[in-house]
């Protein structure tokens, strides 16, 4: 959806105006969440969103799991962490989210009018591993909104912030091309292991 909005006829003509509405709003929380973030790491108020682009590229996806005969031999989603530097999720009222918490499978059961936000790995504070189960009894349908879009921030490079780097806190990674670590990432598939290890130091 952003930095180039699709032209209206791409968008399917009975969800056009909610998508169209829906991004706009989105981006604006979005930015909001970055101006936080880079608040909370003591950094310039604008730093992630303006500086380093992140909001720059927005993609959205519509998710719609079926119910399913055998949930227990099946995944709506395996295993992994989003790939950009945060996705802000919203669910209707069935379930399935689950997250990684402690080394245990954790149910992020749905709230009202609530949005979830998941750090990717281009953040990497620590990206949240997640999946999504099915259930038999009724289809599911998420939205997402992933900030950070690889696709379009072609040449643009990121790697761990200056501002942020010290004597005792040197860097973990290196630099990478966002276009090329999203093109990393999809190419491995989702099997619960994130690229950002072979970018260790
Ligand atoms: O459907 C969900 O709740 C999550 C979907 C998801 O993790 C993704 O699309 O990356
Ligand atoms: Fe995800």
């Amino acid at each position: 959806m952003a930095p180039e909005p699709l032209e209206p006829e791409q968008i399917p003509a009975c969800i056009r105006e909610n998508v169209q509405d829906f991004s706009e709003e989105i981006s604006k929380v979005g930015g909001l969440m970055l101006e936080l973030l880079s608040e909370a790491l003591g950094l310039a108020v604008n730093h992630l969103k303006e500086e380093m682009g992140c909001a720059e590229g927005m993609g959205l996806a519509c998710n719609y799991y079926p119910h399913c005969p055998q949930p227990k031999l099946a995944l709506g989603i395996t295993h992994h962490t989003d790939i950009g530097f945060i996705t802000i999720l919203s669910q209707d009222h069935v379930g399935g989210l689950q997250v990684v918490h402690r080394g245990h499978w954790v149910n992020v059961p749905p709230v009202l009018e609530a949005l979830v936000v998941n750090i990717g790995d281009m953040l990497q504070f620590k990206s949240v591993e997640h999946r999504v189960i099915v259930n038999n009894l009724e289809p599911r349908v998420s939205t997402i909104c992933s900030f950070g879009n690889g696709f379009t921030l072609k040449s643009r490079m990121y790697g761990p912030i200056k501002e942020l780097l010290s004597e005792e806190n040197p860097p973990i990674y290196r630099e990478i091309f966002i276009e090329e670590f999203f093109f990393k990432s999809y190419k491995k598939g989702f099997d619960g292991n994130s690229y950002l290890p072979q970018l260790k130091l």
